[in-house]
Formats: structure tokens, sequence, C-alpha cells
């Protein structure tokens, strides 16, 4: 496994508290670098865009919500052509891997990144990586025109294959090297950007004029920073058919128990808006609340109380929740990553015992995991737009000379995000947010927190707006840390 990165972060301060977290460039370590100007000026369907140059120093905050008295506070760089690129059209040998596990959307990232290099900047020469980090020297390379991808975005997976593991930055760098590769387009999770950190680092100690741009895949949507990652909202709408089928299955017995597992290793995102989004759920289970089964209070009572009331009922359970129950094996995957066990099989049992004694009206469960058939669907009709323009912005950031970047959206913003900020921490449910009461409050289930864990929580997230009963007049000068949900509490 690859070393920690060293990535320095380029930060530029202003005035009232502005703070930008910068990208590097390849001007900061090779000098007179020639530039031309955008081929884009004379493309007939951009030339006429009003301001369809990036200003340099347009900047997008991470805070929106501020004060009168706020500080400006941290700000990444804008997203999107300039005036002047560092490549010339012929220049120009890229190549794309994808890394990681699958995530609706990935084919649509490679078609449009093919598309925008030749289609904006006349740049032909595109390689694929074929199957993750370990294609770069165990495998040959997959040419990628226009027409060779004009289709794959409505395919599901990586028409470049995928894996994990295999990441060994010396060899990666003497293979972009010996083929001449000068932009390298990486798509994966938080491991894969972390592997593109140590890529761009070696490159610039080399003093190589090659950008690397990561594109973040994290169908979990646990990358933090962004609003949300690519992938999830068709995650999102398909695991609809998994509750509906379970929801059908409850309804139809007596005592019916309809159990979905969904994925989400360390963020429950995508179970807390599955079940906002169906409103037939009637226990939502993720990694960051911690439940327990036994006793008042406990999922069993809360389980008998819905049968009683209503006769079936939904759960839904992210794959990373109450991890801490079960007994852990300790093993990994080749990425490092933590083979977790199967929650939702471990739950049904658990249920299934509790009832094992009701033989007067016995309960029915049915347990489904629909994991490996969300993520292999296409996107839907957002996430293949948004993933056009996460294509783009890491194409326009290339041309220019940007590196060692992530393209992402930023309060619905398109910016380039410094890889540390990106791999720094995970994005994860803020159980003390109005997203994760709203979710309590529309499913009824106990929150499993008593008001010790309630305090400690709140104490976690640091100083919150008091409630205007409390102090008469507000509370000027702190912080609201309440967001939509979306984002983790670093952002
Ligand atoms: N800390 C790390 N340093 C370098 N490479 C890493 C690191 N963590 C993961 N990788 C590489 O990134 C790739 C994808 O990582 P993985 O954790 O499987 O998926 P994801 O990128 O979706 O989180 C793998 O090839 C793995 O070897
Ligand atoms: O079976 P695999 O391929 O290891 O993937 C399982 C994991 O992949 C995911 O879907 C996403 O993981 P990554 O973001 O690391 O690719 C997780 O939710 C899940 O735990
Ligand atoms: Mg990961």
């Amino acid at each position: 496994m690859a070393s920690m990165s060293n990535y320095q972060m380029k930060v530029i301060t202003g005035d009232s508290g502005y703070v930008l977290q910068d990208v590097p460039h390849l001007t900061d370590y090779i000098p007179n670098l020639p530039t031309y100007p955008n081929p884009l000026r004379s493309n007939p369907a951009y030339s006429v865009v009003k301001q369809y140059f990036v200003d340099m120093d347009d900047s997008v905050p991470q805070k929106i919500v501020v004060h009168k008295d706020s500080q400006r506070g941290v700000h990444f760089r804008r997203a999107g052509p300039r005036q002047k690129v560092c490549f010339a059209p012929e220049e120009v040998h890229a190549c794309i891997v994808t890394c990681g596990g699958l995530c609706p959307g990935l084919n649509t990232v490679i078609r449009e990144i093919v598309h925008s290099l030749d289609y904006m900047y006349g740049a032909t020469r595109v390689l694929g990586i074929d199957g993750g980090y370990r294609g770069f020297f165990a495998k040959n390379t997959i040419p990628l025109t226009p027409k060779a991808v004009d289709h794959i975005h409505k395919r599901g997976g990586t028409i470049l294959g995928t894996s994990r593991g295999g990441h060994d930055t010396m060899k990666i760098v003497d293979s972009i090297q010996d083929r001449g590769i000068n932009q390298v387009y990486i798509i994966g999770g938080d491991g894969t950007q972390k592997g593109a950190a140590l890529i761009y680092e070696e490159i610039r100690r080399r003093g190589l004029k090659v950008v690397v741009a990561g594109i973040p895949k994290t169908i979990d949507n646990d990358i933090p920073v962004i609003d949300r990652s690519f992938g999830f909202d068709t995650a999102v709408e398909e695991a609809q058919r998994a509750i509906n089928a379970a929801h059908v299955e409850a309804e139809s017995a007596e005592n019916g128990i309809g159990v979905v597992k969904l994925m989400g290793r360390y963020s429950g995102f995508i179970a807390m808006y599955a079940t906002l989004a169906s409103r037939d759920v009637d226990c939502c289970l993720i990694p960051e609340s911690p439940f327990y089964l036994d006793g008042e209070g406990g999922l069993l009572e809360y389980i008998d109380k819905r049968l009683k009331e209503n006769g079936h009922m939904v759960i839904v359970i992210a794959e990373g929740a109450g991890q801490e129950l079960l007994t852990a094996k300790n093993e990994q995957d080749a990425s490092g990553n933590k083979l977790l066990q199967d929650v939702g099989l471990w739950i049904s049992q658990q249920i299934k015992e509790h009832f094992s004694k009701r033989t007067k009206s016995p309960i029915t469960l049915k347990y489904i995991d629909p994991t490996y058939m969300i993520r292999a669907i296409p996107s839907n009709a957002a996430d293949n737009v948004y993933c056009t323009l996460l294509a783009q912005s890491a194409v326009h950031g290339a041309m220019a000379g940007y590196t060692g970047f992530t393209s992402g959206l930023v309060n619905g913003r398109q910016t380039y995000i410094p890889f540390n900020r990106i791999t720094e921490s995970q994005n994860k449910v803020v159980i003390t947010d109005r997203m994760w009461a709203r979710l309590l409050s529309s499913t009824n289930q106990p929150s499993f927190l008593g008001p010790k864990e309630i305090d400690e929580f709140k104490k976690e997230q640091g100083p919150q707006t008091q409630l205007l009963e409390d102090s008469g007049k507000g509370a000027p000068g702190k912080t609201d840390t309440s967001t939509n949900g979306i984002k983790g509490k670093n952002t």
C-alpha cells in the first residue's frame, strides 16, 4: 500500500477573513510555461455566450448561511474555461481510469471527458486504463474516441473496468511518463483520491508537465465538501423499488416485516433519503445513529408496537449500521477497507428469533439486499447532467494547467477542490441536524438516544444557535450548524 500524502495546500487570504483554499497549477513548478488562446473562443456554440470564460478571481464560498458580521471564510476556485490554456490541442495525450466500487454515472463521466476534450479543445488522443490503478502497469490501454464512447452512458458499470487495491505510485507514474501521457483523469472515491494525490506529488517531484484531475465517485455520498456525489440520486431512486417490494410483501402477510439493506459503509445517506422519499418505511437504521435491540426503547419493542398498530412494517438498514453489535471479523478488502458483516441478515435473524415464541400469530419476514442491483444501473437524468458538468469542469481545469484537484459541486457551483480537503474526512449524516429529525418524525421510530447521548452528540457538533425562548433575542455571533443534513459536520 502506498505511503502517506504530503500534499501542500495553497492558501490565499484576503479581506474580512477571506480564505481561498486553492489548487496547484503547473506554473507552480514549471517556469515559463507557454500558454495558448482557448480554442473555445472560435467555437460557434460557445462564442455567443456572454462571459463564457471564468474570471481568474472567481471563487465559491463553502458556507453560504452567514450573519451580518460573519467572516467571509473558506472559498474554492470556481471551475470553468479560462481565456488561456497550457496545452496545444495536438499536444494533449490524456488517460482516464476508474477505481473502487461501481457507481451509476461512471460511463457518463468517461464519455463526457472524451467528448469535451475532442469537441471543445480539439484534443483527440485519449486512452482508457483497463481495470483501475493496476491497469497502468499490468494491462494494455483502450483507445477512446468520441464515436467509441457515444452510447456508453446508457449502460451501467464502467467500460474501462475497475478494481480495488493495486496502487503503486512509482509504477503508475513510470507508466504515465513512458506513454507520454500529460493529462490524467482519475474517477473514484476517497481511496482513489488519496492515490491520486500521491500520483500528483510524484509527478511534481519529477517536474513533469502532467496534470492530475480527480472526479469524485461515491455512491454512499461520503465524500466531504461537495453538495452530493454523482450516482447518489440514482441510487436513492432505485432503492425505492426494493422498499416497495418489501412493503408489498409485508402488507400481504399477517405480521409481515420487510427488511431492506442499503449501501452506506460509514454514512447512512442512501438509507435516510430512500426512507424519506418512500414514506413506507417504519424504521431506518444508519451507522451514525447507534441502536439497541432489547429492553425499553429498543428496536424489538418498537417492532412489537408497530405490528400491533399496523399489522406490518418495513425496516431499512444501512450496511454499516449496528456493526458494533456483531462479532467483528477484522478482515479487509484489497484496498484496505474493513469488510463488514451482513447486518441485514443478522437483524433478520434476531427479529425472527425474538418472535419465534409467538405461536398464535407468527411473523413473516422477507429480507431484500438490492446492493449490486442498485450499483449496476445506468445513471438517471439528473445524475447524467451532473456527470456531464463534472467531466467538463475537470477538462477545463486540466487544459488551463490546474493540477492536483478534484472537481466538485459546492453550493450549486462547479469548483476545483484541493485533494486533501476531499480525503481528510468523511461526509456523515449529522443526527443532531434537522434532516435526521425530519426522518424520525416521518417514521415515528425511537431515536435510541437518551438525554446523555444527545448531549454528547451536541458537544461533538460544537456551538449551536440558541432557541429564541432561551436567549430572549437570538444568539448573535453563534454558529448555526444546521444544514439540510446532506453535508457532514465539517462542511
Ligand atoms: N491510502 C491510499 N493510498 C493510495 N491508494 C489508495 C489508498 N486507499 C485506496 N487506494 C487505492 O484506490 C483504489 C480505490 O480504493 P477503494 O477504497 O477500493 O475505493 P474508493 O476509491 O471508491 O474509496 C484502489 O486501487 C486502492 O488501491
Ligand atoms: O462488494 P464490493 O465491491 O467490495 O463493494 C461494496 C461496497 O461498495 C460500495 O457500494 C461503495 O464503496 P466505494 O465507494 O469504496 O467504491 C459500498 O457501499 C459497499 O460497501
Ligand atoms: Mg471508499
